[in-house]
């Protein structure tokens, strides 16, 4: 007959059986990180130096193959055409990354960047601050100054981003005024690159948080969502993140009902496969949508 043994062996180590043919081992350490909320192991795991060599540093970065060129490609395109311009831009859950940000810096001059952990927020003042430690973006931006082909170059164009970037403010997207107890104007654009399926549980939260976005656009203001796909972790060193894996078939769900118009979605499959084990995202999209209403 099936039962569940639990015994305390120790003060370090539990053993519970689901049945008495098989013992799985449990440290009490392990035994309390799967008590841990989401926001807790973030704000103990997410280390910005470790998930900018994993994800982005030169040469080796996982995301340097595929996702980078897909968000530089589809934000260079979208600037640069003149379709979504005003003054200020609102980036959700920056992280210490400044790469999304690059073409964004020609159509807005007042940027506001913001993450949930203060570790983020640290280290992207390091990067506007040109700090010894901080980290670097330059190959990426080399990447930008080529697409935009103008013949300007990465310290320029570097120091016109940190020019643009006004305001490097704490924030969580899952609470109905993200930057309580700020009460921030509201925004022509909100960004938001790799947050939404980090921060929510579950698709009803992706919808719900995706609709309050709204608060922070004008009325005909733009929000721009780069994000992944069927994606239920990514590594920050060896420790596993969980995310949200979100259907293609719920993205543009959200934003309908979320009162948005669609102007455009994108998506692509991953085609490199071999690095899964570091993230198991299956694939990228893209949405550009409007609140309705005049600017
Ligand atoms: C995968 S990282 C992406 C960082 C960066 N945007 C990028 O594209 O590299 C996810 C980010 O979402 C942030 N995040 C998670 N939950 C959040 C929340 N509730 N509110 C704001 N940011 C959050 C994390 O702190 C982290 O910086």
């Amino acid at each position: 007959m099936e039962f569940l043994a639990c015994l305390l062996m120790s003060d370090k180590t539990v053993i519970r059986s689901s049945n008495l043919k098989g013992l799985i081992c449990l440290s009490i350490e392990d035994t309390m990180e799967a008590s841990l909320t989401k926001q807790e192991l973030l704000k103990k795991y997410f280390n910005p130096k470790d998930y900018y060599d994993i994800s982005y540093a030169k040469g080796k970065g996982i995301l340097l193959g595929e996702w980078v060129p897909f968000v530089l490609k589809n934000l260079h395109e979208l600037f640069s055409s003149g379709a979504v311009k005003g003054d200020t831009l609102t980036d959700i859950g920056s992280g210490s990354s400044i790469y999304h940000l690059v073409s964004a810096c020609r159509s807005f001059k007042n940027i506001t960047t913001s993450d949930l952990l203060e570790q983020n927020l640290i280290q992207q003042k390091k990067w506007l601050n040109k700090e010894p430690d901080m980290l670097d973006w330059s190959e990426i931006v080399q990447i930008v100054c080529d697409l935009e082909g103008n013949g300007e170059k990465v310290e320029e164009k570097e120091d016109k981003l940190r020019r643009a970037v006004r305001d490097v403010l704490k924030c969580d997207v899952l609470k109905k005024n993200p930057f309580e107890p700020l009460v921030l104007p509201p925004a022509d654009c909100v960004l938001c690159c790799l947050c939404l399926e980090s921060a929510c549980k579950d698709v009803a939260t992706y919808c719900d948080t995706v609709k309050n976005l709204k608060n922070l656009l004008k009325p005909g203001g733009h929000i721009i969502v780069l994000g992944t796909i069927k994606n239920s972790y990514y590594s920050v060193k060896e420790k596993r993140i969980p995310t949200m894996p979100l259907k293609e078939e719920d993205i543009k769900k959200a934003y309908t009902d979320g009162g948005y118009e669609i102007l455009r979605m994108e998506s692509k499959r991953r085609e490199d496969l071999s690095l899964i084990s570091i993230a198991d995202f299956q694939g990228f999209y893209f949405v550009l949508a409007r609140k309705p209403g005049k600017c």
